[in-house]
């Protein structure tokens, strides 16, 4: 399969758009496009407005202000949704068709469908064809709905969080059918709240919050930019007693049992400890994960007090 996509076309876009849902504003001007050929990754914490912009995009709601684009047009011209494949978040099969009619069905709205039991193979679900989808599991579901966003091979597709509720295997399983879809040309705008996916799937992390676009880059130029670092030791100590250490993003105590601090300056915070005579051992300093980077960009600082220094009869 290959999907023509020239480079840097702009496919999606909206462009200063504001959304309000009555006194909630949602996006406040928000900018923001989707080129062929990238894997986009859309981060924010809960109610950042993800979706919002997503069904924007898609022509399933309008702006209040501002343009959205969809192969430059607008989204809810259906001619301009010919080429776009779609999940939304709150989605669900038809009960009573089968797995194979419901395939069927949605890929005759296309010129060039992957054949039903291709794609039905390819997802895993071919033994569940002659199945009601209602009486699929939700994972099974959830599958199907990735499946028939993919089946009229667009040159645009949309998924808010597709893997939600699914098992590991499930979950790589639909990744290979991902990275199949990107390197056919597809062009890919996916959200999740799982950070390792968007690692692993984007070339490109678009981090919103309060409805604006806080960043936007290359998987590892935005864990660099953000320049977090992650502090990890053992200690008797609560996590909470290292909130207010100069720097810190956040201290939590990891699975591991070790106490984890993510800090904009690791040298600063290892002089404290040693200063304050902290008793800590096993002391690991490490680069920040995507996810920490994606904390330290959507949290305020956890310590309110840049420079004060450890209560000592507290660490003693
Ligand atoms: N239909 C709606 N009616 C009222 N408020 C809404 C509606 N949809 C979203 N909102 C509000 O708009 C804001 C943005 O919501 P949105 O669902 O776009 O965020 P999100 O980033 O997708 O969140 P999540 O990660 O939880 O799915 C939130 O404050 C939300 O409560």
């Amino acid at each position: 399969m290959t999907i023509p996509s020239p480079r840097g076309e702009v496919l999606s876009g909206a462009y200063g758009v504001r959304k309000s849902y009555g006194p909630v504003s949602a996006l406040d001007g928000i900018d923001f496009t989707v080129t062929a050929g990238e894997t986009v990754g859309l981060l924010g914490p809960n109610g950042a407005g993800k979706s919002t912009l997503l069904n924007l995009l898609s022509g399933l709601r309008q702006p209040d202000s501002g343009r959205v684009e969809l192969f430059g047009r607008d989204p809810r011209n259906p001619q301009a949704r010919q080429q776009l494949g779609t999940t939304p978040q709150a989605t669900s099969v038809p009960a009573t068709l089968r797995v194979r009619e419901t395939v069927d069905f949605v890929g005759s709205h296309y010129a060039n469908p992957i054949p039903t039991a291709e794609l039905l193979d390819g997802f895993g679900l071919g033994p569940a064809a002659g199945k009601q989808c209602g009486g699929l599991s939700g994972g099974q579901q959830r599958r199907l709905l990735v499946a028939l966003a993919l089946v009229g091979r667009p040159r645009l597709v949309i998924l808010d969080e597709p893997t939600t509720g699914l098992d590991v295997e499930a979950r790589e399983n639909l990744w290979e059918r991902l990275a199949d879809y990107r390197a056919a040309g597809g062009t890919l705008l996916i959200t999740s709240h799982y950070l390792d996916e968007i690692q692993t799937l984007a070339s490109r992390v678009v981090v919103i919050n309060s409805g604006t676009v806080v960043a936007d880059g290359q998987v590892d130029e935005i864990r660099s930019r953000v320049s977090v670092s992650r502090v990890s030791f053992h200690t008797s100590l609560p996590p909470s007693f290292f909130d207010s250490l100069p720097d810190t993003v956040s201290a939590s105590l990891a699975p591991s049992g070790a106490t984890t601090i993510l800090t904009h300056d690791a040298d600063a915070t290892v002089r404290t400890l040693v200063r304050d005579e902290v008793d800590f051992r096993g002391l690991e300093v490490h680069a920040a994960s995507l996810e920490e980077a994606f904390i330290s960009l959507t949290h305020s600082p956890a310590g309110a007090g840049q420079g004060r220094t450890m209560d000592r009869k507290a660490a003693g």
